[in-house]
């Protein structure tokens, strides 16, 4: 996996990405271009207009040079990378894809959207894909975009469009509405930069929005056979004092962590790796806190010193292993200066 798949993907229908327009989608619709997974092939299920994909899969074209789409991301950032993939399109395939961004802070009627006065950026130019494979394609951190235009030349299908990138909110407006928010949620640019084990399920899901949908949508290691425990460690999407925290155990029955601890360190400018923090000064924020199955729990964190400086990452520890559905970190966001990571 290469490093900008481990980043969010803006355009999830989890986090609200949506598939608004398309030229034609005679064969498969756009909206599985944004669902999780690679999609799946069921040989010999059919429908009305042809052979059922999962995944976006326009008519055999025979006039233009070109079919498209428009998405609009679920949280606008700047681009790292995509992954088009046309998993299972092996002979209908698009032979070049590319892609175009826009940024508009507001909400935009697809109307406007489609008005040709949008200048659109490009983003990827038209570049060969190959049938049947995740297309990578890394950039170099361009935007902020908050909706994006899939080309394919001249037709064909596409399983999963994949937009990898860093969450950029709108911070004077959240500043302007909130004194305390979850500094660790992903729609606020939180983002979990390592973790331990991953063996059962993703870090990522940790900091999603909404509560988990069943155990899978939380982070699980493997049952840990030697010593030691797992952890995760969680760059806030900025820095702040951090005042409590929940730790939720939903649908972690059988395999609950016994306890855990919060650890803060103030590192800006460290990044977006946990080896960048080797020497980082760390302080607890809970002390090793017994957990219970399947519970969201509230905990009030210890303050720092007043001169403290802002916390800039958090390390969840889990002792011995286990899983856990949801992490949130509330605290009062630093402003100016202090307020860049
Ligand atoms: N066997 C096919 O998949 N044919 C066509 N596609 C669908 N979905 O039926 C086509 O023309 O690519």
């Amino acid at each position: 996996m290469t490093d900008f798949q481990r980043m969010v993907d803006l355009a999830s229908e989890r986090l609200g990405g949506a598939a608004l327009w398309a030229t034609d989608e005679f064969f498969a619709s756009k909206e599985n271009l944004l669902k999780p997974g690679r999609g799946t092939f069921i040989p010999g299920k059919y429908t009305d207009q042809g052979k059922w994909m999962d995944g976006w899969e326009s008519r055999r074209r025979r006039e233009g040079d070109r079919d498209v789409c428009l998405i609009r991301l679920g949280l606008p950032g700047k681009i790292h990378g995509f992954d088009v993939d046309t998993n299972h399109f092996l002979g209908n395939a698009p032979a070049r894809v590319a892609v175009e961004g826009v940024y508009f802070p507001d909400y935009q009627p697809l109307d406007e959207l489609l008005s040709p006065e949008v200048v659109w950026q490009e983003i990827l130019p038209p570049s060969p894909v190959q049938p049947g494979s995740q297309n990578l394609f890394p950039r170099d951190a361009v935007g902020p975009f908050s909706h994006l235009r899939l080309h394919i030349f001249p037709d064909g299908g596409v399983a999963r469009f994949r937009v990898y990138g860093e969450v950029t909110p709108n911070w004077p407006l959240l500043l302007s509405e909130h004194r305390v928010l979850d500094l660790a949620s992903v729609q606020h640019g939180g983002v979990v930069i390592g973790a331990s084990d991953e063996f059962f399920s993703d870090r990522r899901n940790l900091l999603l929005p909404d509560g988990s949908r069943d155990m899978g949508d939380g982070w699980e290691s493997r049952r840990r056979r030697g010593p030691g425990h797992d952890w995760a460690v969680v760059r806030l999407g900025r820095p702040g004092s951090l005042v409590r925290a929940e730790i939720d155990t939903t649908f972690f029955k059988g395999n609950f962590p016994e306890s855990c601890s919060l650890e803060g360190c103030s590192a800006p400018g460290a990044g977006a790796t946990v080896e960048a923090l080797e020497g980082a000064t760390w302080r607890e924020l809970l002390p090793r806190t017994k957990l219970e199955a399947h519970t969201r729990h509230a905990f009030r964190l210890q303050p720092g010193e007043a001169d403290a400086a802002p916390v800039t990452h958090v390390r969840l520890n889990m002792f011995p292993d286990g899983g856990i559905a949801r992490l949130r970190l509330f605290g009062a966001p630093a402003e100016g200066a202090e307020g860049t990571r």
